[in-house]
């Protein structure tokens, strides 16, 4: 097993790469429609329907999927041997890191329930402001797993 994992492994790497853009585009573009959602549209009419359905779509279709991937091909490059050296630092705030954009997933599917169901509290503001959350995770990741600074 481990040695066909070896053998596979620039396509595992690449698929990973893959998912991870498809799953980042989603978690840029999610709270940017709660944003709007929170600031521009009154619940109940024609608008929140059409919010709601473009966010339900962006997180069934491409979001839960591509973390899926994300977190499959992941894991089978943990499973190579000899490929992370987990006496070194990267490993640990990358993985961190990948465990706090996980929570960031899943907060955003739970906001994207309370706007279904008309019971949001959050202003845009704050929508603001999370937004730069994923930003802030994926330098730490790219930067552990490409740079390796220790
Ligand atoms: C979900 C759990 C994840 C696991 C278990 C995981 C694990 C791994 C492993 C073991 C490698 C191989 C490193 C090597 O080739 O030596 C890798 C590569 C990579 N990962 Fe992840 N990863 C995960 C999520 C993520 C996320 C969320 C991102 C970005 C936001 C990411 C970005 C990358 C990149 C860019 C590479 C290629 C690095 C390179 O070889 O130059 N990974 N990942």
């Amino acid at each position: 097993m481990n040695t066909f994992l070896a053998y596979a492994y620039p396509w595992i790497k690449a698929f990973h790469i893959i998912a991870v853009i498809a799953w980042m585009a989603g978690l840029f573009y999610l709270p940017r429609l709660f944003v709007y959602h929170a600031e521009q549209v009154e619940p109940g009419g024609g608008r929140d329907d059409l919010f709601q359905t473009m966010e339900m779509k962006l997180l069934r279709v491409i979001m839960n999927p591509a973390m899926i991937a994300t977190w499959l091909f992941g894991l089978m490059l943990v499973g190579i041997p000899g490929l992370v050296d987990w006496s070194m630092i990267w490993p640990w705030t990358k993985a961190a890191a990948v465990l706090g954009m996980t929570w960031f997933h899943m907060w955003c599917a739970v906001r994207r329930k309370d706007f279904a169901n008309g019971h949001n509290v959050r202003d845009g503001r704050t929508y603001r402001m999370m937004n730069e959350v994923p930003t802030l995770l994926l330098l730490v990741i790219v930067i552990s797993v490409v740079v390796r600074p220790f």
